[in-house]
């Protein structure tokens, strides 16, 4: 399945914008009465924005040619009133739509987190994680920003709009048609360039996302870098990206000022026709001065707002162009579902892999017709050239990938058949390069393990060493309470490689699987490893891939992993033959 964010087909991008709005719906359904109250507060504010034209009007009309200054200062009493209103329900609209807003971003940032962890490894294979995060952080702020600030304004300057709109038409119809004719072709205009708009934003907002992938890169391979000398090739590679973004930056700031301008023009172009055609009615006598005054000031209540809907207009399509690509993510589903329980096989072995194929993507099969069975309690053994497979295989058994034709069987049953937390309790994996989370040894050791999160730390140790995993505590000094820097950066490879042994059997999985899990440990310590696996419960098979061959002299059976196949390689002797066939032939 193509899970690659910027590569996603046509078909893939239209259902993935409507699924996302629906979703976005469903975040903010529980906002519903705040986002009601915001709108008649929003709708208050306008209105009495709207009213004081006309008060002022009918003051300079009715009491100012008059000389009745107690209507003049009754007025002015009521518009203080009013202002003050305004005031108030300017403020509340702020707070509540900020809310919404903040709320918004909380919600979405959590609905993006969760949707990554239930994403298969494909999704992360294909993806860079500096792209990911930059949707994560820069594209949902790009919506809270727009709900927070632009959304209010929005309604607030089209109520305000329509108001004046019906003012002036209400006012005089001949005067208002004509000072609302360049609004149409505002209108025409906007249309037209908002997908001209929307995509110079979303150009932007994606290279922003591979600026990021390539400081996140940098930034992870430091050392290699440093070691190979090539700060001037990642210089020029972030030099490329840098450019590629400033250039889109460039393009998007054009894009989304390209309307201030017109809109001056064409509000200035309204109130000219409102001055020149309203002096000629109050010359026919057709037209009051208060009247003109107020119109006047209709006229500018429905420009400004215009004005300023060609910044919020941008803001809108920037918020789109970021919504389309958090949408991208919240409308991929994992490929890896777990299905209805099926039939449950009678006396079936514990691991069984059924004419299994796999390939990572459609250009290359990586395992062809595999068919093998795995016992319970028994220690197997994956040996074969670099590239053979190896990994492959012992992610098809812990269910990080599903066969491409094919079933892997865990006790009989389906392996598509278990939840997420079956499988991992029954699978113990530890990888090549194994993970660790900033923190302590103890937080490491119990990650994702239920068990004995509540237990203290002498609690723990007991459990360690009743796990004959006590040696291995050992090594490090300050026990469970060692610091754990950086991602594991604050310790060797080989003790993140203990760690990670400790986590795993700690589980007490059925399958236990070490890839290349003692690669980086030295031989003393290697061996109490190989003492520990000894003593662990009977029934645990264990699943053992090496390229140091003596530290699977003791396997049950060994299996030879190469070009596609996996073969009963027979003892040992026969083994190490195949093995030096195998790297011979590839
Ligand atoms: N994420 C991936 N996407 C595409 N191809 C992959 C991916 N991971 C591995 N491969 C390819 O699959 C083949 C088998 O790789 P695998 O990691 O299973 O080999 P291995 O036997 O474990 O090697 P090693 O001994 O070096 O760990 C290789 O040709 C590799 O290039």
């Amino acid at each position: 399945m193509n899970y690659d964010l910027n590569q996603l087909s046509k078909n893939q991008q239209k259902t993935s914008t409507m699924a996302g709005l629906k979703k976005l719906l469903q975040l903010i359904a529980h906002e519903k009465p705040t986002l009601i109250i915001a709108f008649f507060i929003i709708i208050a504010n306008s209105a009495l924005n709207l009213l004081g034209p006309l008060i002022i009007g009918h003051t300079i009309d009715n009491y100012v040619q008059h000389k009745n200054f107690d209507g003049v200062l009754r007025n002015a009493a009521i518009l203080l009133a009013m202002y003050a209103t305004a005031l108030f329900t300017s403020y509340k609209q702020t707070t509540l739509m900020g809310g919404v807003g903040q709320r918004m971003l909380f919600t979405l940032r959590n609905s993006i987190f969760n949707k990554l962890q239930q994403l298969p490894v494909a999704f992360f294979n294909q993806n860079k994680a500096g792209d990911l995060i930059s949707r994560v952080n820069n594209d949902t702020d790009k919506l809270n920003q727009f709900f927070s600030q632009s959304l209010m304004q929005f309604i607030g300057n089209i109520s305000t709009m329509i108001g004046a709109g019906i003012f002036l038409l209400v006012i005089n119809f001949e005067l208002g048609a004509a000072a609302l004719a360049p609004s149409l072709l505002i209108l025409f205009l906007t249309l037209a360039l908002s997908p001209w708009i929307k995509s110079k934003n979303a150009a932007n907002l994606k290279s922003t996302g591979g600026l990021s992938a390539e400081i996140q890169e940098s930034l992870n391979n430091f050392k290699v870098i440093i070691a190979f000398n090539r700060r001037d090739y990642f210089r020029k590679r972030f030099e490329e990206a840098n450019t590629d973004n400033y250039k889109t930056a460039i393009g998007a700031g054009l894009a989304n000022n390209v309307f201030v301008p017109v809109y001056g023009l064409f509000a200035s172009m309204a109130q000219l026709i409102v001055l020149c055609f309203g002096i000629y009615l109050i010359s026919k006598g057709m037209f009051s001065i208060g009247l003109m005054v107020s119109y006047l000031s209709y006229a500018t209540n429905f420009y400004n707002p215009l004005r300023q809907l060609a910044a919020l207009w941008t803001n809108f399509q920037t918020a789109m162009a970021g919504w389309d690509r958090i949408s991208q993510i919240l409308s991929l589903e994992s490929n890896l579902p777990v299905l209805p329980a099926g039939v449950n096989e009678p006396d079936a072995c514990l691991l069984e892999f059924r004419h299994v194929h796999f390939s990572y993507d459609e250009s290359r099969e990586i395992l062809h017709n595999i068919c093998f069975k795995l016992e319970r309690g028994k220690t197997y053994a994956l040996v074969g050239p670099t590239g053979g497979g190896k990994t492959t295989t012992a992610s098809l058994i812990a269910r990080l990938y599903d066969p491409t034709k094919g079933l892997v069987l865990l006790g009989g049953k389906d392996i598509r058949t278990l939840t997420p937390e079956e499988r991992s309790q029954k699978i113990g994996f530890i990888l090549q390069e194994p993970f660790l989370f900033t923190g302590t040894v103890r937080d490491n050791i119990l990650y994702g393990n239920e068990l004995y999160k509540d237990h203290t730390n002498e609690q723990m140790e007991q459990v360690i060493r009743d796990a004959n995993l006590g040696s291995l505590l050992a090594i490090f000094e300050e026990g469970l309470d060692t610091r754990v820097l950086s991602g594991g950066d604050s310790i060797s490879l080989g003790q993140k490689q203990l760690i990670a042994f400790m986590r795993a059997v700690l589980r007490n999985p059925e399958i236990l699987i070490l890839d290349e899990a003692t690669a980086n440990i030295d031989t003393i310590t290697e061996r109490l490893l190989s003492d520990i696996l000894d003593k662990l419960p009977e029934s645990t098979t264990r699943v053992i891939i090496a390229h140091r061959l003596n530290t699977i002299e003791n396997a049950d059976e060994i299996f030879f992993v190469n070009s596609g196949e996996v073969i009963r390689a027979g003892s040992f002797d026969d083994a190490m033959d195949l093995l030096l066939q195998g790297k011979r032939v590839s």
